[in-house]
C-alpha cells in the first residue's frame, strides 16, 4: 500500500498521482487533505510518515507547495527517509542510492504531468543496495544517536 497526503498547495498534483495509481491498480491510502482550503502541512506529513514508519505503507508520497515543509516534518519521524524531488533523475536516484521511503513534491514547483512521471519512477525503482547499504545504515545510526566518526 502506498500512503499519500498533501496540504492545499499540493492537492492538484496529489490528485493527479492518485489518478495514476487508480489507473494502474496501485493500492493506496489517501491521508488528505481533500480540498484546497488552507491547512497545516505537518498534520498530513506526519500521518503519511507514521504509516510508512509503522510498516502499514511500503512507500509514501507527500505534496505541499514546494515539497520542503512536508519533507522536514516527515523526516522527524524515526525510520523515514523523505526526499524532495523535482526531476526524474533525483526520483530515480533517491530510491537507488538512498532507499528513500517517501518522496515529497511541490505543486508550486512542478506540474501534474511531471508529478505523475516522478511518482511512477519513485514507485517502480528498487534500492541498489551494495555500497549504498552502509551509507543508509549510517543515516539510521545518526537517527539512533549511535553514529561515531
Ligand atoms: O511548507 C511549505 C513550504 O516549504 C509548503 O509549500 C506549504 O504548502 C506552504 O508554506 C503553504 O503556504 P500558504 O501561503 O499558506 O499557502
Amino acid at each position: 500500500m502506498i500512503a499519500i497526503g498533501c496540504d492545499h498547495g499540493g492537492i492538484a498534483i496529489k490528485n493527479a498521482v492518485i489518478n495514476y495509481m487508480k489507473e494502474n491498480g496501485i493500492e493506496y491510502k489517501d491521508y488528505g487533505c481533500y480540498t484546497d482550503e488552507s491547512v497545516d502541512y505537518p498534520v498530513y506529513a506526519y500521518q503519511v510518515a507514521k504509516s510508512v514508519a509503522d510498516g502499514d505503507a511500503t512507500l509514501g508520497i507527500i505534496c505541499c507547495g514546494t515539497g520542503i515543509g512536508v519533507s522536514m516534518a516527515a523526516n522527524k519521524v524515526k525510520g523515514v527517509r523523505a526526499a524532495v524531488c523535482t526531476d526524474e533523475f533525483c526520483a530515480e536516484m533517491t530510491r537507488r542510492h538512498n532507499n528513500a521511503n517517501i518522496m515529497c513534491m511541490g505543486g508550486r514547483v512542478i506540474d501534474e504531468e511531471k508529478a505523475v512521471k516522478l511518482a511512477s519512477i519513485f514507485l517502480n525503482t528498487p534500492f541498489d543496495g551494495g555500497r549504498h547499504e552502509k551509507r543508509v545504515d549510517m543515516i539510521t545510526q545518526i537517527e539512533n544517536g549511535s553514529f561515531t566518526l
